[in-house]
């Protein structure tokens, strides 16, 4: 095997768009994969949920709209809608490799372990580099009770040809409400246990609390405070235990309390690369505690949340740093989306930070149900919290909870990162009616 300049042990959205950005300077890069190429967000993650949401949404909107112009919503078909899912998911893994190979990256099956600082093996296959760059992301983390080999995973959920009488998700954060959203509204029974009282907590809790009584509403059933201590199957599916007493019968479970890192199966530690169940330990130059080796995406342990464009970000930075730059890597403000019905996004300085620093923000809160954009579509719920600073007039925060919330959290994300202030925006004409020609009225 040829020696590579870069070895990129990874092909999720991190690790393929850092090989095609070294590529393109010309170096000698070798991408390896253990499983599908793609990585999490095209075949078990981000785009498979995206498509099945296409099904749920439509019903769910239209829901809505019974009796304002529609007579009924139309029922899902579960067993098609993953048909329909899986002509995105089949062709992913294939067309990532071979697009990655016609731009003359080598491209290695085999999961990595390292043997020295410029060695590793891909199962049998011997590949040295002057540098290596982990992008393993992450695998659903399973609590570990009595009775865990009964739990189900995302990927699990995302593969289901039928759709069960009913469900059940331990661990009350992103995949738990998008994943619920979607049973309750193809039909089944869903449950939502959490061990706490404060679910999602990386967005406000007032927003959070809406959204589970909006879901509530919708038949979704949440247990706060329970600790699941115990799985046992029996004739009628699977019986989820605590040790307070609580009991739930559920013909399926789900794991969905967290993600762990992919770096425990490396031999990390043979190389000098600091690692624990946060992730791999950087520096602000996105180096490990080893010289030459690198880590981007899920698999860093990092304050920044887990998605993919982030790992697309520090793939670009890596790749600018590679080719000389030597500015520490500085994250724009990150949008984040929970595709729940109705969505709850948010990006920037949150309501909560903002409440305790009233000297330096101002925060308005608008009930949008009322508004034209929202009333329009009869949507139950609809609010938008926004952050400006005291002191510039600049917007430094954001969160909107509503059906077009994903898409209009972006023009926040870009008035904060471009520092704008109400009347920058005031400049812009906006298309009418559409959910940005209300930003003038919002900001
Ligand atoms: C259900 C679900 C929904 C999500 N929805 C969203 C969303 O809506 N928006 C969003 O931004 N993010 C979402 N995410 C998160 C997103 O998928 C991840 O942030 C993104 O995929 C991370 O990219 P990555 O390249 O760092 O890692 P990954 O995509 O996880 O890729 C890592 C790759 O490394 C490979 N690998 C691991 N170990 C080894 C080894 N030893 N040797 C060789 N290869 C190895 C893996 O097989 C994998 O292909 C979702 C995740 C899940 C699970
Ligand atoms: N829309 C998106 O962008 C999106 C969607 C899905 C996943 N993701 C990514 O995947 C990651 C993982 O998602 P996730 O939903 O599995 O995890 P998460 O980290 O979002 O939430 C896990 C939740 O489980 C709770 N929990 C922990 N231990 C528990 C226990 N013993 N019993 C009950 N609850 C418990 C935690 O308090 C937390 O609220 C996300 O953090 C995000 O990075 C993103």
């Amino acid at each position: 095997m040829d020696k590579f300049d870069v070895a990129i042990i990874g092909a999720g959205p991190g690790g393929s768009a850092l090989a095609y950005a070294l590529k393109a300077q010309n170096l000698k890069v070798a991408v390896i994969e253990e499983n599908l190429w793609g990585g999490t967000c095209p075949n078990r993650g981000c785009d498979p949920k995206k498509v099945l949401l296409a099904a749920v949404e439509a019903r769910r909107h239209s829901a809505y709209l019974v009796g304002k112009g529609l007579q009924s919503a139309p029922n899902i078909d579960w067993p098609a809608l993953i048909k329909f899912e899986k002509t995105f998911t089949d062709p992913v893994s294939d067309g990532t490799k071979a697009g990655l190979k016609k731009a003359g990256i080598t491209v290695i099956d085999g999961s990595v372990k390292f043997v020295d600082n410029h060695t590793v093996l891909a199962d049998q296959t011997k590949v040295i580099a002057d540098k290596f760059v982990v992008a393993t992301g992450a695998r659903p983390g399973l609590l570990d009770i009595d009775g865990k080999k009964h739990f189900r995973t995302s990927t699990d959920f995302l593969k289901m040809t039928n759709m069960p009488h009913s469900v059940s998700f331990v661990g009350g954060g992103y995949i738990a409400f998008e994943f619920a959203a979607m049973a309750i509204t193809a039909g089944a029974e869903v449950h939502i246990i959490h061990h706490n009282d404060r679910p999602l907590k990386a967005f406000a809790k007032a927003d959070v609390n809406q959204l589970v009584s909006q879901l509530e509403e919708q038949g979704v059933r949440f247990h706060f405070g329970v600790d699941i201590s115990r799985i046992e199957k029996n004739a009628d599916g699977y019986e989820l235990v605590s040790a307070q007493g609580f009991s739930l019968q559920t013909d399926k479970v789900f794991c969905t309390a967290g993600r762990v890192p992919n770096d425990d199966t490396l031999d990390l530690d043979k190389v000098g690369v600091e690692f624990s169940k946060r992730g791999i330990k950087v520096d602000d130059h996105l180096q490990t505690t080893a010289k030459n080796i690198f880590a981007i995406g899920d698999v860093v342990d990092k304050s920044q949340p887990k998605l993919t464009p982030v790992s697309g970000f520090e793939a670009q930075y890596l790749a600018e740093s590679f080719a000389g730059e030597t500015k520490a890597i500085q994250y724009p403000a990150i949008p984040t989306v929970v595709y729940g019905t109705p969505r709850l996004a948010k990006v920037g300085v949150g309501a909560e930070e903002a409440q305790t620093q009233k000297n330096n923000y101002a925060v308005q809160n608008f009930d949008l149900t009322g508004w034209f954009t929202y009333h329009r579509l009869n949507e139950p719920l609809a609010h938008a919290t926004v952050i400006t600073s005291k002191k510039t007039g600049a917007v430094v925060g954001a969160s909107l909870m509503s059906g077009e919330a994903d898409d209009l959290i972006n023009y926040f994300a870009m008035a904060i990162n471009r520092q704008l202030t109400p009347e920058n925006l005031k400049q812009t004409i906006f298309a009418y009616p559409t959910a940005a020609s209300d930003l003038t009225y919002l900001m």
